[in-house]
């Protein structure tokens, strides 16, 4: 069934999660966009990485809701939850992403050649996302003889290949001097917005929120400043 096109495509309300004795999301409550990007800033340990991984249904809240495209996330089974995040969304972290056995390409054709596209097919769409990313000079190079930036690219390469509704960045420049950061941050905004994907992105960095359509600030495991439109 359709959604009315103002209904959010994804809610995370009053979601709490504690690693221990560490409250990390207090009642936390956001709303996302279909095809906005939204930065989630804050200081460090506030539960911004919590919150990202509860949104992706990587992590799963001790309470409250996170509902996507309608769907209640909480009430889906372990397989199911994987199957949405193998579908329907795609990760950039900050370090460590790529297969380092495996060539820069063959890293971008994997999540095509798991979800069963023939390898010859997988590798060419791969390529042409390396094109898109200006990285295609390393295609065949494995990620440990790529700079810091062009690994990050590849990385960003292998999240978009496959199409998804959704991708989640954790720190995706984290590790990398501003002039690459700036780069990678560039190339991703393009690609999301050409492809009408949504973006949720954890960063510290004003420069590289600023990227965003908006931001929330997440303060003590709980999203403080909410659609503060830019
Ligand atoms: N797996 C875990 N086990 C125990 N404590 C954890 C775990 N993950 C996070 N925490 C704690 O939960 C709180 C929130 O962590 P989180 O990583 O979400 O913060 P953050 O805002 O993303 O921080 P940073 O900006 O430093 O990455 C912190 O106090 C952190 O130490």
């Amino acid at each position: 069934m359709a959604r009315p096109a103002h209904e959010p495509l994804l809610t995370a309300h009053d979601l709490h999660l504690s690693f221990g004795s560490t409250r990390a999301l207090d009642s936390a409550s956001l709303q996302v966009h279909a095809g906005e990007m939204l930065a989630l800033m804050g200081p460090s340990g506030s539960g911004k990485s919590t919150l990202l991984h509860c949104l992706a249904g990587i992590l799963t809240p001790d309470s409250g809701r996170v509902g996507y495209a309608g769907r209640d996330l909480s009430a889906m089974s372990d397989a199911e939850r994987s199957a949405l995040r193998r579908t329907e969304f795609g990760f950039v972290f900050q370090f460590g992403q790529l297969v380092p056995e495996l060539t820069c390409l063959e890293n971008v054709a994997l999540p095509l050649r798991l979800s069963g596209a023939s390898r010859r097919e997988a590798q060419r769409h791969a390529a042409e996302w390396l094109e898109r990313l200006e990285v295609a000079d390393v295609a065949g190079k494995r990620p440990g003889q790529a700079s810091g930036g062009q690994g990050q690219r590849v990385a960003v390469a292998r999240a978009l290949v496959t199409g998804p509704r959704v991708v989640f960045a954790d720190e995706p420049t984290g590790a990398l001097d501003s002039l690459n950061g700036e780069r990678v941050m560039r190339l991703l905004t393009a690609a999301a917005r050409d492809t009408g994907t949504t973006v949720v992105l954890v960063t510290h960095e004003a420069r590289v929120a600023a990227y965003s359509d908006r931001e929330a600030v997440v303060r003590d495991g709980r999203v403080r400043e909410q659609e503060r439109a830019r």
